[in-house]
């Protein structure tokens, strides 16, 4: 690993520096939501200082240049991903709003009565109730990949549940839950032998592992601006060009069309047939620079690091009487979750917050996972590019002093 300057990394994320109950920020839950750094921040100023304006439509100068801009995130995205065109690039709200759009979308078109689609048992809830809702609507069926006591996918089970009526795999890359990275390349390689098409949500996986596209040769990949240090409101929502050409539009509207008569609508082309209405074009724009601010410190040293702080933090954790994992996959990243015999995860989160510690506690939008594990939830730590082995101390001992309260 290049040398990792975590002091100038922290340094361009002005938020590091604040106090939170009249402690430093120890800010853990980057699973929920990334901090943003300084370039990111100036560059939103600076779209509302010098370029505002509408995109795609005006013939005025300021909304060429923003127009222009949005596009190089496109552009950026592609590349970020590996990408074979930047028409397969659809800029969305966020992961959800990118699952909903395959699940409506690809679902209504092709997916019909007695057809089924695989899930995970470690699926985040905006990767289970769409494919709920097209069920409900088409009569379709979920069948779940079950897990193991380590919170990674049972692969036997998983080749186990295809069938003739099996249309679409959705699984995600990385559990939010609990950290497990799973083995996505070889399940969409199962599925495709089946001619089943897949929907990888990377929403917790683009930020800390190099995804490639083509090389997993994937059908569907969604994803959150926020998650990798850029703005709310931005999402990606990645698709093959020919099934994306073979999906119609759900939402219709300004952007969208080719022509429109009170007869009959025809549809623009990629990806603008799926981007209907004025976007959140600051997010757009300015996402641009947290992909900058990423291939900065290069994803293979962010990798690296996290992945060393990730042991540092377990191996420091581990040594907390009454401390006990929920997913101890060998494959994982940034992710650690955990409960504490003889305490509730919320009264720990609480404790922890008072001291200055942001963790996230309950089930984390994937109540299926607790179910699993027979718990309410987990006290939930999730690690950044810019959090540190002393963060990691101060958590160890604002568990311990939770513990020694609450026992
Ligand atoms: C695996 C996974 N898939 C989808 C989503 C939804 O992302 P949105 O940007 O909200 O659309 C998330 C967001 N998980 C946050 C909020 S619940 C967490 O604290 O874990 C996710 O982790």
């Amino acid at each position: 690993m290049e040398t990792y300057n975590i002091d100038k990394i922290r340094a361009d994320f002005p938020i590091l520096k604040r106090e939170v109950n009249g402690k430093p920020l120890v800010y853990l839950d980057n699973g929920a939501t990334t901090q943003k750094p300084t370039a990111v921040i100036n560059a939103i100023a600076h779209y509302y200082t010098d370029m505002n304006s509408n995109v795609h439509r005006g013939v005025h100068y300021l909304s060429q240049i923003s127009t222009d801009a949005f596009e190089v995130t496109r552009k950026k995205l592609q590349s970020f991903i590996n990408a074979p065109e930047d028409k397969q690039v659809i800029i969305t709200k966020g992961t959800t709003d990118s699952i909903n759009l395959v699940a409506t979308c690809y679902g209504r078109a092709f997916i019909h009565a007695g057809d089924e689609i695989i899930i995970s048992a470690m699926e985040h809830h905006s990767n289970i109730v769409p494919w709920q809702m097209l069920c409900d609507e088409k009569g379709c069926k979920i069948r779940v990949i079950p897990m193991n006591d380590k919170g990674e996918l049972d692969m036997e089970a998983y080749q186990n549940l295809f069938n003739e009526k099996t249309k679409l795999v959705a699984v995600t890359y990385v559990s939010n839950a609990l950290g497990t990275i799973n083995p996505v390349k070889e399940m969409i390689s199962i599925a495709h032998d089946k001619g089943v098409v897949v929907l990888v949500d990377a929403a917790q996986a683009v930020q800390h592992i190099q995804v490639d596209v083509q090389d997993l040769d994937v059908d569907f990949l969604a994803f959150s601006g926020h998650k990798m240090y850029g703005p709310t409101g931005v999402g990606v929502l990645y698709g093959k060009e020919e099934l994306l050409n073979a999906m119609p539009p759900y939402q219709g509207g300004g952007d969208m069309i080719k022509e429109v008569t009170f007869e009959k609508t025809t549809y623009n082309e990629l990806p603008f047939k799926f981007e209907a209405g004025t976007p959140n074009i600051e997010a757009g724009i300015c996402l641009n620079e947290a992909i900058d601010y990423i291939n900065s410190i290069g994803l293979k040293n962010i990798e690296a690091y996290e992945h060393e702080l990730l042991d540092y933090a377990l191996e420091k954790l581990s040594q907390i009487p009454g401390m006990k994992f929920i997913g101890t996959a060998d494959q994982k990243c940034s992710v650690i979750s955990f409960i504490i015999e003889g305490t509730h995860p919320y009264d720990v989160g609480v404790i922890l917050d008072k001291l200055g510690i942001a963790v996230r506690t309950g089930h984390h939008c994937a109540q299926p996972v607790m179910d699993r594990f027979g718990i309410p939830g987990t006290i939930r730590a999730s690690l950044a590019l810019y959090n540190t082995k002393e963060e990691i101390d101060i958590l160890v001992a604002g568990i311990q002093r939770a513990v020694n309260m609450l026992v």
